[in-house]
């Protein structure tokens, strides 16, 4: 306790040149964020419009020191000394336990370099077919719904984050659990509950603190939820056991002949027969990790492409046009990875919506050793804060920021801005290790729903953006959708 409080008044001394709002006792500047996902977003918003890019927050107990200037975030990322992540990062483990995003040390060393070649080039051109039969799935879907209600706005959310649920679990799981089939998937509601109880208690300081915690209004259907978390993912893993242990690494071949993929879960359980000390927890952790990652950002990223398109109908045309051009008119096209390749519009279309609507909104790092920024000492043990949304709407470095612009991206433009002015994904040897899959499954999303139909603007509409730990709308991403032709 002595040693924490020293520690604390330690970090405070080194940093107290940093500019940042005076904190209060025991909520420090909690009350400068609010109270729900909109509120954090637009409290460091507002942050940032008064102390810029470098300053320092208390949230409850902690100092944050935010950091969004690309020159500090390169020395940071691409170190390969401060690798862990911050306390916050706690929050995730009674769901996510140790898995790869929240582990540290010689553990995630291990695990990174294990997982890695799931995710490589050649794995993924095997995932386009599934890919492919995943999205053909939801534009059906879509179709039944535009047919039976031509004139209704649409929610696409429900679309594109089963259709993603699906996606992950039979590439890199080999189960096929028909998310799309069941509109009402407990599971993604789940998800839903879970961040936003995280937010909550990531955001009030103290209720991050289970003994605090176990007394909030929330606790009881917190614990609910993540019994359906991990009972979900308890299931996708003794069903692909079964058949494993049935027929090994033999693919397996769904109802439409599609052959269906295990590469991550799969190598997680010849690496044990192996060998490997992998206890089902963790592997547990791991498929609970992917899960979430591997569907719900990605799902984030298309529901917000979507709406920008709509709202942009000159952009869309142009990337309409480029489709047809380059691979044809048939929605039902098997998209592959060099089809993809081949359009440039759409990649830098992809890279301004991201931009506008950074999937993940903010990014934190432990300061594993003493770091010296601009001749100030961060101490060892300083929780540093990125605001990747709030970077990509700085004014200096995307004029306009709120324009919708691809052409931002044009190869002189991003030539001329700082290589990590820009960082959707993270950066250095902790960046996503999903960057790819998310791209790829992205475009195909876009490419093959362009082909089919046409995004149009709900005048009486405006998003709520809000942070649930992944940015999200909180009412939803409704637009009209008319069948092309
Ligand atoms: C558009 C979609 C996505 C975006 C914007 C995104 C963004 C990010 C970011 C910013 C990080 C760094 C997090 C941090 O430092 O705390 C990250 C890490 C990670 N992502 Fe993604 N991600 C996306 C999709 C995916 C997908 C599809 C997968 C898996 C298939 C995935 C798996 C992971 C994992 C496991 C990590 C932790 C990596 C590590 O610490 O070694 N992500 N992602």
């Amino acid at each position: 306790m002595l040693l924490n409080w020293y520690i604390k008044v330690y970090k405070v001394r080194s940093l107290r040149n940093v500019p940042g709002p005076k904190p209060f006792p025991f909520i420090g500047n909690a009350n400068l964020l609010g109270d729900t996902p909109s509120d954090y977003l637009k409290g460091l918003m507002k942050l940032q419009e008064t102390y810029g890019n470098f300053y320092k927050i208390w949230i409850g107990p902690t100092l944050r020191l935010v950091i969004n200037k690309p020159e500090y975030l390169e020395s940071l990322l691409a170190s390969t000394i401060h690798l862990s992540k911050s306390d916050g990062y706690d929050l995730f483990k009674p769901w996510l336990g140790d898995g790869l995003l929240v582990s540290s040390g010689m553990k995630w060393k291990t695990r990174r370099k294990m997982i890695t070649p799931t995710f490589h080039f050649k794995v993924l051109e095997d995932f386009m077919q599934i890919f492919n039969y995943q999205i053909n799935i939801m534009l059906d879907k879509v179709e039944e719904k535009v047919k039976k209600c031509p004139n209704e706005t649409l929610d696409v959310f429900n679309y594109l984050n089963l259709m993603s649920l699906d996606t992950i679990c039979e590439t890199a799981f080999g189960t096929c659990i028909g998310a799309q089939n069941q509109e009402n998937q407990e599971y993604v509601k789940a998800v839903g509950t879970f961040l936003k109880i995280f937010v909550y208690r990531f955001y009030s300081g103290f209720m991050g603190h289970p003994l605090f915690f176990r007394f909030s209004k929330y606790y009881k259907t917190y614990q609910q939820t993540l019994k359906i978390l991990h009972e979900f993912c308890e299931e996708v893993i003794r069903k692909r056991k079964e058949e494993f242990a049935k027929k090994g690494k033999e693919l397996k071949v769904n109802e439409d002949g599609i052959k269906i993929r295990s590469a991550l879960l799969d190598m997680l359980l010849e690496a044990r027969e192996n060998g490997y000390s992998l206890s089902d927890r963790d592997i547990e952790d791991e498929v609970n990790t992917f899960m979430f990652e591997g569907h719900d950002t990605s799902a984030t990223a298309m529901c917000f492409t979507f709406y920008a398109l709509a709202q942009n109908p000159s952009v869309q045309d142009k990337v309409y046009q480029e489709l047809c051009e380059t691979i044809g008119m048939d929605p039902k096209v098997e998209l592959t990875l060099s089809n993809i390749n081949d359009l440039k519009y759409l990649d830098i279309v992809v890279k301004e919506a991201m931009r506008i609507y950074q999937p993940v909104p903010l990014i934190e790092r432990n300061i594993d050793e003493d770091w010296v920024l601009d001749g100030i000492k961060v101490p060892k043990g300083t929780t540093v804060t990125i605001f990747l949304y709030g970077m990509n709407r700085d004014p200096k470095v995307f004029p306009e920021p709120e324009k919708f612009d691809p052409d931002r991206f044009l190869p002189e433009k991003q030539a001329a801005r700082h290589n990590y002015s820009y960082i959707p994904f993270s950066a250095g040897s902790r960046n996503c290790i999903g960057q790819r899959y998310a791209l790829y499954s992205l475009k195909a999303c876009v490419a093959k729903f362009l082909l089919k139909y046409r995004l149009i603007e709900d005048p009486d509409f405006q998003i709520q953006v809000g942070t649930c730990s992944v940015l999200k709308s909180m009412n939803g991403y409704k637009m009209k959708v008319a069948l092309r032709n």
